[in-house]
């Protein structure tokens, strides 16, 4: 580190680790740990393990980390494409490991740009539950976005929220709630000098203000009897002990569960040797703390008015599509502009399809949604309500058509639609009335003359097994990164996996050694390139 430690800064550290600091002092020299986390949403860790291309050594406080070594370029090989890993700083992977997330538990991480965490709860929950993750602001909720675009998750709801908003709309609702707060950084100085040259005096109070607000939102947000983890890369204890320690003195129901001083973690200072540290001088990271709280299980309901609201919808999904379909007939006899779809003819709005079709109100009440591989938020719908309305009722028509003949089988969830854009949501539109929404959960794509268009993140998230046409590329011969650049490539028909009874034209997901990565649409031998602009490897 090049960057010259702060007087006041290295002068509390002294009084913090007394002999220890010379040691400490030390880490500096050093280079920080390059590691990776597998993405356990598309393989397993022996079969990563199995064919990676650097060293993998393991983490001991994550049994998906590993640490990659020097002059490993992770970031430079298409299975990062794949979503295989995210690459992650070593301690940062602690704090979800202490928050034992459960498939099927309802998560909300709140502090969440980028995003390394939320990836790491999303392969915890795999496909099951619910994760809503949020950052305050909105040019981070971008990479957020992207990154659970990347690694395939399918049950996220992106926010980008005041804390005390979401709580508000969610309360006594979370079954696990994260709270990696926003923290003056000390533990961070050997991988980010600017850190460094941030920090003054003040930094650590200012950022104790920040959290102890984060962390009363977070409390009112947790279900009675749920988790919730606290974390910070700083060595304040301000920050650290004391905010905890004042915490649980204003919320008696909370208690500390102590994981300080067990395996790899150090206890915690002062007042609450319960809590994790994690010291660069002790372990292979960086500067990490760590507190596990948990809620006794009193006081009022928990989520069951909500959930009673979600079984309420639920329970209009069949009444729903037939409205849609009747909406669709009358749309279809008195406008003979309208675009002809061979799906309305279709009976298939009479199934019970899990998902809504009439939720589509784009931009209503001044949210908004990007429509996916980054984009961001958008905030307006298509056009008037009237046609608002028969233009869903018609896309959701060539949507199940389309979904029909490409996997067989409706993905499930909550069908929302922003303007001609179509997301499947683990929670009803109602749920997220007056939230700004970055993404309200699974894009799978858009309806554009008349068709339906299959969005990337649909592609990253599937499995080969689950479309009817796929290929797959190698990551040897270099015909991946090709198809990563963006370049068309010549494929010949048999190299395709094509289902009995399917079409072999037409889009195909494009998968690297078995691994989806993005769309490519087949005809006559050649392999149309779809991998969003934004997205390709420079
Ligand atoms: C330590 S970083 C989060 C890193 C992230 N958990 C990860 O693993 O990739 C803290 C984040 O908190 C966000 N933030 C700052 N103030 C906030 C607030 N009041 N509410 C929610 N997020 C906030 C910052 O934008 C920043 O992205």
């Amino acid at each position: 580190m090049t960057a010259q430690l702060p007087g006041a800064f290295a002068q509390r550290m002294k009084e913090l680790l007394g002999p220890e600091y010379e040691q400490f002092t030390d880490t500096y020299q050093q280079s920080p740990y390059g590691g990776i986390r597998v993405n356990t949403l598309k393989i397993t860790v022996d079969g990563l393990r199995g064919r990676s291309p650097f060293t993998l050594e393991p983490i001991p406080w994550c049994p998906s980390g590993f640490y990659t070594g020097e002059g490993a370029r992770p970031g430079k090989h298409p299975y990062y494409h794949a979503g295989l890993y995210y690459i992650q700083e070593p301690s940062a992977m602690a704090p979800v490991e202490l928050l034992d997330v459960q498939p099927g538990d309802c998560v909300l991480d709140l502090c969440a740009a980028p995003g390394g965490k939320s990836t790491q709860i999303a392969a915890k929950l795999q496909g099951e539950g619910l994760l809503v993750t949020n950052d305050l602001h909105p040019e981070r909720t971008k990479a957020l976005a992207k990154n659970l675009e990347l690694y395939g998750v399918r049950n996220g709801i992106v926010l980008n929220e005041r804390p005390e908003r979401i709580a508000a709309a969610f309360p006594r609702f979370f079954d696990r709630i994260l709270i990696d707060a926003p923290c003056s950084g000390e533990g961070m100085f050997r991988k980010d000098e600017d850190m460094v040259r941030q920090w003054e005096p003040g930094t650590p109070d200012k950022y104790a203000e920040m959290q102890r607000e984060i962390l009363q939102a977070a409390a009112s947000a947790l279900k009675p009897g749920g988790t919730m983890v606290y974390s910070t890369c700083t060595f304040a204890l301000e920050e650290n002990e004391e905010m905890i320690a004042g915490f649980l003195s204003g919320h008696p129901q909370f208690s500390l569960v102590p994981v300080g001083g067990t395996g790899p973690f150090a206890a915690g200072l002062g007042p609450l040797p319960g809590a994790a540290r994690l010291w660069p001088h002790k372990v292979k990271g960086e500067g990490h703390f760590m507190a596990v709280l948990r809620h006794d299980g009193s006081g009022g309901p928990a989520r069951e008015a909500f959930e009673a609201g979600a079984a309420e919808n639920g329970a209009t999904v069949t009444d729903t599509l037939e409205n849609v379909k009747a909406r669709n007939d009358k749309r279809e006899r008195s406008l003979s502009a309208a675009p002809r779809s061979k799906a309305a003819k279709t009976d298939f709005h009479s199934k019970a399809v899990p998902g809504r079709a009439d939720q589509g109100r784009g931009g209503k009440g001044g949210r908004g949604s990007g429509h996916g591989s980054g984009s961001g938020r958008a905030g307006t719908g298509p056009g008037p309500q009237s046609q608002r309305t028969g233009g869903e009722a018609l896309g959701f028509a060539v949507y199940a058509d389309f979904i029909q003949e490409l996997l067989g089988t409706q993905p499930p969830g909550h069908a929302i639609w922003f303007g001609d854009h179509l997301y499947l949501s683990p929670l009803p539109r109602e749920a997220l009335d007056g939230l700004k929404t970055v993404r309200p959960g699974w894009y799978v794509g858009q309806i554009k003359s008349g068709r339906f268009v299959p969005g990337h993140p649909l592609a990253t998230a599937l499995r080969p097994e689950e479309c009817s046409r796929s290929v797959s590329l190698s990551s040897a011969s270099g015909e991946a990164v090709s198809y990563l650049k963006g370049e068309t490539l010549s494929i010949p028909a048999e190299r395709l996996s094509v289902k009995e009874g399917h079409a072999y034209k037409g889009y195909t997901l494009v998968c690297i050694d078995g691994f989806s990565a993005g769309w490519g649409k087949w005809q006559d031998g050649l392999l149309k390139n779809e991998y969003p602009a934004g997205w390709r490897w420079t």
